[in-house]
C-alpha cells in the first residue's frame, strides 16, 4: 500500500520547449486527487536548457522546482548527477529535450531514462530529427502513417529499447502543424501511463 503522503518515486522531466507533455505528466502525477496521489510518483523537478522555455511557466503553475542547465557543466562536468541524486530523483523523463544526454547521466540512471519521439522509430530518428523536422520528413516521403515511440534512452539518439508505439494516419493535405497536432494527441494520451507502468515494473 503506497503512503500517499510521501511519493515513492521522484521524477525529473527534461524539456527544451513548450512543455505540453510535461504538463500532462504533472497533471497525471501531481494533481491533488486520490487517483494521482495513489500512484506514489511525483514530478519533483523540471530541467531545461532554455531559460525562456514555456515548460518553466508550466512548472511554476504546478509549483514544481526548476533547474536551468549549463552546456559546459552538462557535457564536460558531472551532468548534474549529484544535484539530481541529492534531490531524490530516481527516474528521468525526456519530453522534447533537445540535447544529447551524456554517458555520465545515462550510467547514473541506467535504464531509468525514457524519451518520447514523434515518429515510428527506427525511421525518422537520429541527429537533426526533432520537432517539425520529423513531421516535414514524414510528409515529404508520403508516408501513409506516422505515430509515437516511447523508448529507453541510451548513448545514441533514438536507439534505446522501445517501450511503446502508437500510430496515426498521415493525410495528403497534412502540414507539419496538422500532423504535429495529431501526434501531440497520441503523446498526451499515452506518455504518462507508459511512464507509470515503466516505473512500477522496476519496483
Ligand atoms: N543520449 C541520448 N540523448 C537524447 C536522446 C536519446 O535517445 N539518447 N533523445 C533525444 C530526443 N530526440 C529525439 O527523440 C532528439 C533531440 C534532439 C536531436 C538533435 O539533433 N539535437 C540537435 C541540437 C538541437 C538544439 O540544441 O537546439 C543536435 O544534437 O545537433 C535529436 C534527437 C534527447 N537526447
Ligand atoms: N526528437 C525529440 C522530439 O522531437 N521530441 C518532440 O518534441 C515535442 C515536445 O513538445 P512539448 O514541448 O509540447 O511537450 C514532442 O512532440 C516530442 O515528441
Amino acid at each position: 500500500m503506497t503512503n500517499s503522503a510521501s511519493p515513492r518515486t521522484k521524477i525529473a522531466v527534461f524539456a527544451s520547449g513548450a512543455g505540453s507533455n510535461a504538463r500532462k505528466l504533472m497533471e497525471y502525477f501531481n494533481s491533488n486527487t486520490p487517483a494521482s496521489q495513489e500512484k506514489g510518483i511525483e514530478v519533483a523537478l523540471v530541467v531545461s536548457n532554455k531559460i525562456d522555455a514555456g515548460v518553466l511557466q508550466i512548472a511554476a503553475e504546478y509549483q514544481v522546482p526548476t533547474l536551468i542547465i549549463d552546456k559546459e557543466k552538462f557535457f564536460r562536468g558531472n551532468a548534474y548527477v549529484d544535484e539530481l541524486k541529492q534531490t531524490g530523483i530516481s527516474f528521468i523523463v525526456l519530453a522534447g529535450f533537445l540535447w544529447k544526454v551524456p554517458a555520465a547521466l545515462i550510467q547514473a540512471f541506467s535504464g531509468s531514462i525514457v524519451n518520447i519521439h514523434p515518429a515510428l522509430l527506427p525511421k525518422y530518428g537520429g541527429k537533426g530529427m526533432y520537432g517539425n523536422f520529423v513531421h516535414e520528413s514524414v510528409i515529404a516521403n508520403k508516408e501513409p502513417e506516422s505515430g509515437i515511440t516511447i523508448h529507453v534512452v541510451d548513448e545514441v539518439y533514438d536507439n534505446g529499447v522501445h517501450l511503446f508505439q502508437a500510430t496515426c494516419p498521415v493525410f495528403p493535405d497534412d502540414t507539419a502543424a496538422t500532423l504535429a497536432q495529431r501526434i501531440h494527441k497520441l503523446e498526451h494520451e499515452h506518455y504518462p501511463r507508459v511512464v507509470e507502468e515503466t516505473i512500477k515494473a522496476k519496483r
